[in-house]
C-alpha cells in the first residue's frame, strides 16, 4: 500500500494532503499536527469530500502520534510558522529549525525508510536541518521551492503573452529567496524560446515580479499563500510514487555539481521512486554562473545562522 504523511495540518499541509487524496497519488495520507484536534479534523474533511469529489484515497489525521505514520513511502513537512507581512524568511529560522528537528527525529524513527520533502521556511536551510537530523543521503531529503517559483513565472508569462499557463516550460535556480535565479535562456512557450515573444523589458519585470512572488502574497493576505505551494509539494509526492522520473526544479544538498559543495540550492534534477535520481548540470553562461553565486553565498550566509543556533 502506499502511505504518504503530511507533517503539520496547517494551510500548506492541509492542501497537500487534500491534493494527494483527491488525485488518489496515493492509497493512504496521514495528517499530523501538534495542535489538538486540527489534523483528525481536516482529514476527517477531506475523507468526507470523496464521495462527492469521486475518490478513494483513505485520510486519517493524528494529534502527534507518530506510530499512525509508520511505514510511510514519502513524508512532506510543512510544520512550522509562516511569515507575516514584514518579515523575510530567514527571520523564521531559530523557531522553525528546532520543530523540524524534533519531527525529523519523529519521522525516520517511524519511517525509516521515507523519502523526505521538506516546506517549512526558510526553505533551503530547513532541507539542511531535516538532512543532518535524519542521516539520510542527500538523494533522500530534498526541499520544494523551484515547482512553487517556476510556477508563478510561467503564471506570469501566460498572463503575458495571452497563452494556456501549459504552454510554459521553464526553469529556475537557486535558493528559496529573492535571490532565486529564473532561466530566460530556459524557458519556452511550445518549444519556442520565451525570448522570441516577448521584450526583454517586460521579462525583467515577470522575473522580478517572481523573485518576490512570495512576499506579494503575503502582503495581500497576512500569511503566506497554500494552494500553489500546497499542489507542488503534491507534484513531488506523485513523481516519486509513481516514478515519474519528472524533471523538476529541487533544493538538494550540491556536492560539486555546478562547482557548489556543501550547500543546499534549488537545481534541476530528475525525481522518481529513488528521490532524486539524478542532479541536471545546465552549460551555465557567466551572467547565469554569478547569479547563482549570489544565490549560493546567501544561503550559506543562513546555513552558517543554523550551524551557530546549535540545534544541529
Ligand atoms: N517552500 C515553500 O515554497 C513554502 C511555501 C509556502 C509556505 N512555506 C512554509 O511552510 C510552513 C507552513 O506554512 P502554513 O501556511 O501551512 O502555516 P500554518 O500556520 O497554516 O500551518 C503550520 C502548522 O504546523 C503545525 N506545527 C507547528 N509545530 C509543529 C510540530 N512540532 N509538529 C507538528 N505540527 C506542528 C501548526 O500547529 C500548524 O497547524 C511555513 O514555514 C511557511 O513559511 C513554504
Ligand atoms: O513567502 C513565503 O513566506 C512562503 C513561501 O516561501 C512562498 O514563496 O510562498
Amino acid at each position: 500500500m502506499t502511505k504518504v504523511t503530511v507533517v503539520g495540518a496547517g494551510n500548506v499541509g492541509a492542501t497537500c494532503a487534500d491534493v494527494l487524496a483527491y488525485k488518489e497519488i496515493a492509497e493512504e495520507v496521514v495528517l499530523i499536527d501538534i495542535k489538538d484536534g486540527i489534523a483528525e479534523g481536516k482529514a476527517l474533511d477531506i475523507w468526507q469530500k470523496a464521495p462527492i469529489d469521486v475518490y478513494d484515497s483513505r485520510t486519517v489525521g493524528s494529534t502527534n502520534d507518530y506510530a499512525k505514520t509508520a511505514g510511510s513511502d514519502v513524508v512532506v513537512i510543512t510544520s512550522g510558522l509562516p511569515r507575516k507581512p514584514g518579515m523575510t524568511r530567514d527571520d523564521l529560522i531559530e523557531t522553525n529549525a528546532g520543530i523540524v528537528k524534533s519531527v525529523t527525529e519523529n519521522v525516520v524513527k517511524h519511517s525509516p525508510n521515507a523519502i523526505i520533502i521538506v516546506v517549512s521556511n526558510p526553505l533551503d536551510v530547513m532541507t539542511y536541518q531535516a538532512h543532518i537530523t535524519s542521516k539520510l543521503p542527500r538523494t533522500k531529503v530534498i526541499g520544494m521551492a523551484g515547482i512553487l517559483d517556476t510556477a508563478r513565472y510561467r503564471a506570469f508569462l501566460a498572463e503575458a503573452l495571452n497563452v494556456s499557463p501549459k504552454e510554459i516550460q521553464a526553469i529556475l535556480m537557486g535558493g528559496h529567496g529573492d535571490t532565486m535565479v529564473p532561466l530566460p535562456r530556459y524557458t519556452t512557450v511550445g518549444g519556442i524560446p520565451v525570448t522570441e515573444l516577448i521584450d526583454s523589458e517586460k521579462l525583467d519585470a515577470i522575473i522580478e515580479r517572481t523573485k518576490f512572488g512570495g512576499g506579494e502574497l503575503v502582503k495581500l493576505m497576512g500569511t503566506s499563500a497554500w494552494y500553489a505551494p500546497g499542489s507542488a509539494a503534491a507534484q513531488m509526492v506523485e513523481a516519486i510514487i509513481k516514478n515519474q522520473r519528472r524533471v523538476f526544479p529541487v533544493c538538494i544538498k550540491l556536492d560539486g555539481e555546478y562547482g557548489i559543495d556543501d550547500c543546499y540550492l534549488g537545481v534541476p534534477v530528475i525525481l522518481g521512486r529513488n528521490g532524486v535520481e539524478k542532479v541536471i548540470e545546465l552549460d551555465l553562461n557567466d551572467a547565469e554562473k554569478q547569479l547563482l553565486e549570489v544565490s549560493r553565498s546567501h544561503v550559506k550566509e543562513v546555513m552558517d545562522v543554523l550551524d551557530k543556533i546549535g540545534s544541529n
